[in-house]
């Protein structure tokens, strides 16, 4: 490959460190951050995703506590656990593990966390207040995507933005921080009439769409920093059997050979999204309590 690789992997262990140095500062406080994470079903990979957000937290010094329904619990069943977190001290940041079943109304539940304890950024409080520049928690997934270009690129001001995918979780909260850092920014998504076109204008493309290496070399600008949020598990016929491979929403081999610097998957963008849910937790502890927000784990 000629283009540069960025190891998210590496860099959120950094943001983790810098989480572990603000959560023994609060120590003195007698504060110690609280991460609860609700999964409703038992779908095997989001139990494995809650497993590992499980121990980075504890490895940060901060509590962790996992709640589980079962995938027929009613909404009024998840309310009532939502409610019973909002209110108890030691939990400072709650996530609900999305997707939720169907017969759950997910914005009915994201709207029913405490925004201040919103570490996932998804209550249209915490919306609300990034699209009009105010200080808010962030959607961990593009505030790791935002730590991870300016790692590699500095000032982003002025720069082409192409964010591909316009999803409440991801596109949307990425070009509303890409905006905030003086980008032009495009939001393109399945529709988009020449999206290759569009893509190819850009500086920065952050591919966000869910489809599994839909976005090939010959639409990336040389030299254009791609940032690929697309995690994706596939087929693997080469290892015949049931045995499945993670891919991005880009055509690894062929995007880096014309980009400056771009993520793999795994080891990009994902390392960063539970980083920055830490840094989140650790920052509505912070906030929580009238302690000095860690400037470092903000953007
Ligand atoms: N309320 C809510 N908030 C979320 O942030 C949220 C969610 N629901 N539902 C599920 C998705 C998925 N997600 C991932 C985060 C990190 C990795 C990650 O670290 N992946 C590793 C590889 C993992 C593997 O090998 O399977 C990597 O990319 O290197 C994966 C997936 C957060 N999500």
């Amino acid at each position: 490959m000629s283009g540069k690789l960025i190891d998210g992997k590496a860099f959120s262990e950094r943001v983790r460190a810098r989480v572990a140095d603000a959560v023994s500062g609060m120590a003195s406080a007698g504060v110690v951050p609280g991460l609860a994470v609700v999964l409703v079903g038992e779908d095997p990979a989001s139990q494995v995703y809650v497993r590992s957000k499980g121990k980075r937290t504890v490895e940060a010094g901060m509590r962790s506590f996992e709640h589980r329904l079962p995938a027929t619990a009613s909404q009024a069943e998840l309310l009532a656990m939502v409610e019973q977190l909002n209110a108890d001290p030691q939990v400072h940041g709650i996530l609900v593990q999305l997707p939720l079943p169907s017969q759950i109304d997910s914005a009915a539940v994201i709207g029913a966390i405490d925004p201040a304890k919103d570490v996932d950024g998804f209550h249209p409080v915490n919306a609300g207040l990034l699209a009009t520049g105010q200080d808010a928690l962030v959607p961990c997934t593009p505030l790791g995507c935002l730590l991870l270009l300016r790692d590699h690129l500095g000032d982003l001001s002025g720069a082409d933005a192409v964010v591909i995918g316009r999803s409440n979780i991801v596109g949307k909260p990425m070009a509303q921080l890409l905006l905030r850092d003086s980008c032009t920014v495009t939001v393109a998504h399945s529709r988009t009439r020449d999206l290759a076109a569009t893509v190819r204008r850009a500086d920065i493309v952050i591919a966000a769409v869910g489809r599994p290496e839909m976005v090939t070399g010959d639409w990336v600008r040389p030299g254009a920093t791609v940032i690929d949020v697309g995690i994706n598990r596939v087929p693997n016929p080469a290892k015949g059997g049931d045995s499945t491979r993670l891919v991005g929403d880009c055509d690894f081999d062929s995007c880096a050979a014309v980009a400056g610097a771009i993520t793999p998957v795994p080891g990009g963008v994902g390392p960063m999204t539970i980083a920055c849910l830490l840094a989140n937790t650790a920052v509505a502890a912070a906030r929580a309590h009238g302690l000095d927000v860690p400037e470092d784990l903000t953007a």
